[in-house]
């Protein structure tokens, strides 16, 4: 049985007369942040000139380069893109670091593959949200939390737990519940679960789902209706009561269609490629091709960026989403700009 931690087994008085540095103000950093503040905690944001700086000053934050935050923190946060961690740890967070200072994450990745090696004197905490940077910000001004994962790779001063803890009630994160893991779980399940299922699966499942249909002479916006749209309603419906409480919800037509014919999708092929995605990511050479890709300037990133944008999918959900304008509204908080 997994290890939580709820609202009573954190004290946000570890944080007490210590400043927080967010290194980063992009979706988890403008998040993480504004919690902290709103829970009572000191922050400082550190960033390069930019968006973000300007965005962080007009909400209010003292905003220093990364070298100048980090001089005035006792626990640094690390919430720049994984892919810029290493060199702007190596160059503007290492030198500045205190001895008996925290440095946190929220993804394992750069620890777990050993790009980043940070001195025995600092203690080293993953607090990982399980969900997007503008769901953690938005379910917090809401009075709830979205859950996140725990670990302490490195405790040199016996308090990483404690600190870790006082972190993610800050955060809002204890009123959901909050896992203890390793740094290596947390990374491992992480990018197998954004390439297998959340991110990459689902969005090819979509399209392939839209294309059958669009393909055999069906409206576009038909397909994209029964295809993307109504899954956001039916994860809704498993988020609140699992599979059972979304097979409760629809039509029994469609509860058998589900028995039968799901499993014929999701064949036994689909599950031998998924224990190969596993296996690259657990050999590192995911984390090899991905590292590669941002040193040769992410030429083939770039590309199939380009691609997915104008999939014929994009384009009629663009325009259907134009009429219904709550979408619309939530979406200025929910997409990066
Ligand atoms: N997105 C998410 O919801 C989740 C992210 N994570 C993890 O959180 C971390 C942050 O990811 P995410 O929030 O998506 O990142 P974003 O891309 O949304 O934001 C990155 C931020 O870093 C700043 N930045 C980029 N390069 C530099 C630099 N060289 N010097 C200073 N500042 C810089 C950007 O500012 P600028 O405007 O100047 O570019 C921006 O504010 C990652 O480790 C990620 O894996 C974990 C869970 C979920
Ligand atoms: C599913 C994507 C994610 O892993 C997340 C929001 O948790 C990410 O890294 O953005």
């Amino acid at each position: 049985m997994a290890k939580m931690y709820y609202e009573k087994d954190a004290d946000l008085k570890a944080l007490e007369g210590k400043t927080v540095a967010v290194i980063g103000y992009g979706s988890q950093g403008h998040a993480q942040a504004l919690n902290l503040r709103d829970s009572g905690v000191d922050v400082v944001v550190g960033l390069r000139p930019g968006k973000s700086w300007e965005q962080a000053e007009r909400d209010g934050f003292a905003v220093y380069p990364v070298d100048e935050a980090v001089k005035r923190a006792d626990v640094v946060q690390i919430l720049l893109p994984d892919e810029v961690q290493t060199k702007v740890y190596k160059e503007q967070i290492a030198p500045h670091l205190k001895p008996g200072s925290a440095l946190f994450f929220s993804h394992g990745f750069n620890i777990h593959f050993g790009q980043i090696v940070p001195d025995q004197s600092v203690d080293v905490v993953l607090i990982a949200p399980k969900g997007p940077g503008h769901l953690v910000r938005r379910v917090y001004t809401e009075g709830f939390g979205v859950p996140a994962l725990i670990a302490v790779h490195q405790d040199a001063t016996g308090e990483a737990m404690r600190i870790g803890l006082a972190y993610a009630k800050g955060i809002g994160a204890t009123r959901a519940g909050v896992i203890e893991t390793t740094f290596k779980e947390e990374t491992e399940t992480d990018l197998f679960g954004e390439q297998a299922v959340l991110c990459g699966g689902v969005t090819q499942l979509i399209k392939a789902g839209f294309e059958t249909l669009t393909e055999a002479g069906y409206q576009p916006e038909i397909a994209y209706f029964e295809c993307l749209h109504e899954l956001k309603l039916i994860v809704d419906l498993m988020y609140e009561g699992g599979l059972s409480g979304m097979r409760y919800s629809v039509s029994d037509t469609a509860e058998y269609g589900d028995y039968v014919s799901g499993k014929r999708v999701i064949d036994e092929g689909v599950r031998e490629r998924m224990k190969q995605l596993l296996k690259e990511v657990q050999d590192g050479s995911f984390a090899k091709r991905w590292i590669g890709e941002n040193e040769r300037g992410r030429q083939e990133f770039n590309r199939m960026r380009e691609e997915e944008k104008n999939h014929p999918i994009e384009q009629v959900g663009s325009k259907l989403r134009e009429m219904m304008v709550w979408v619309d509204g939530k979406k200025k908080e929910t997409v990066k700009s």
